[in-house]
């Protein structure tokens, strides 16, 4: 198996929160790699470390061969990122935000129209592209985001929370652009919460909780013998059907 993404002995601490406790992780190359875990698990800050937004305080990353901090350059060339709270130029239109990505990932002007206008198309962008960024929805900033990830078609893209906020119409484009994108051999590692999305989309799998990774291998092997995703995942992190009615008896209709 080739790794897109080799994590050893990855640790981080803010003050006294342990956010990710000593991961190792290979990632297999050419697959759709789910990232999934309940809220606070770590995986934010392992994608922002993977990626080399935030630097681990122990540990090694090596994305397609290269390490991440000691040769951050050739990482960032093959590398394509979504972040969460994605921070855009947000006074430019869509289509000077792309021929603004291209030039600053070195791809001639000409190259960075062709691909751009294409993106703008298949992401439905087109009749919005001379609109500012500010003005675009939550689920045009997330397309226009991921067009400018892939504009310099990388080898592996990472996209933290991807469908979060975005309409079943553009979350299935995006799930198009994806599908093809692993179908010619890139490798797309992603975070989500939504269990049935990541079964529907994934290959490869890895829960997280607590900082650490409780599951990880093809959909078949995290999910075992439960009978879906969900019900593994459930059974993984822990969580087994908190009562929410008993302590909140005064909620709802009646007397007030
Ligand atoms: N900059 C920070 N300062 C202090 N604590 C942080 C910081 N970033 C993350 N944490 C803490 O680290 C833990 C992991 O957070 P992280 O955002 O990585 O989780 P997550 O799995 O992405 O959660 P979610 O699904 O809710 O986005 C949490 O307890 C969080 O409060």
């Amino acid at each position: 198996m080739t790794s897109a993404v080799s994590v050893r002995g990855l640790w981080k601490r803010f003050g006294q929160q342990i956010a990710v406790a000593g991961i190792d992780l290979e990632l297999p190359a050419g697959k759709f790699i789910g990232l999934v875990g309940p809220n606070g698990a770590g995986k934010t800050t392992t994608l922002s470390m993977v990626t080399g937004l935030l630097r681990p305080d122990q540990g090694t990353v090596e994305v397609v061969g290269h390490d991440v901090w000691r040769d951050p350059v050739a990482v960032k060339a093959r590398i394509g990122v979504l972040p969460e709270g994605l921070r855009l130029f947000e006074r430019l239109s869509g289509r000077e935000l792309l021929a603004y990505t291209g030039r600053l990932r070195g791809l001639p002007g000409a190259e960075v129209d062709k691909r751009a206008t294409q993106l703008l198309d298949v992401l439905d962008l087109a009749g919005a592209q001379h609109k500012l960024v500010v003005d675009y929805s939550t689920g045009m900033r997330k397309k226009i985001g991921l067009a400018c990830a892939l504009l310099h078609n990388p080898e592996v893209l990472f996209l933290d929370e991807p469908f979060e906020g975005v309409d079943p119409v553009s979350a299935q484009t995006i799930r198009g652009v994806l599908e093809r994108y692993t179908g010619s051999g890139a490798t797309v590692v992603f975070s989500s919460h939504v269990m049935e999305l990541v079964e529907s989309l994934c290959d490869w799998v890895a829960v997280m909780a607590a900082g650490r990774i409780r599951a990880h291998g093809t959909l078949a092997e995290v999910r075992g013998e439960a009978s879906s995703l969900q019900q593994a995942f459930l059974e993984l992190v822990g969580a087994h059907g908190r009562d929410a009615g008993s302590d909140l008896d005064w909620l709802g209709g009646g007397s007030r």
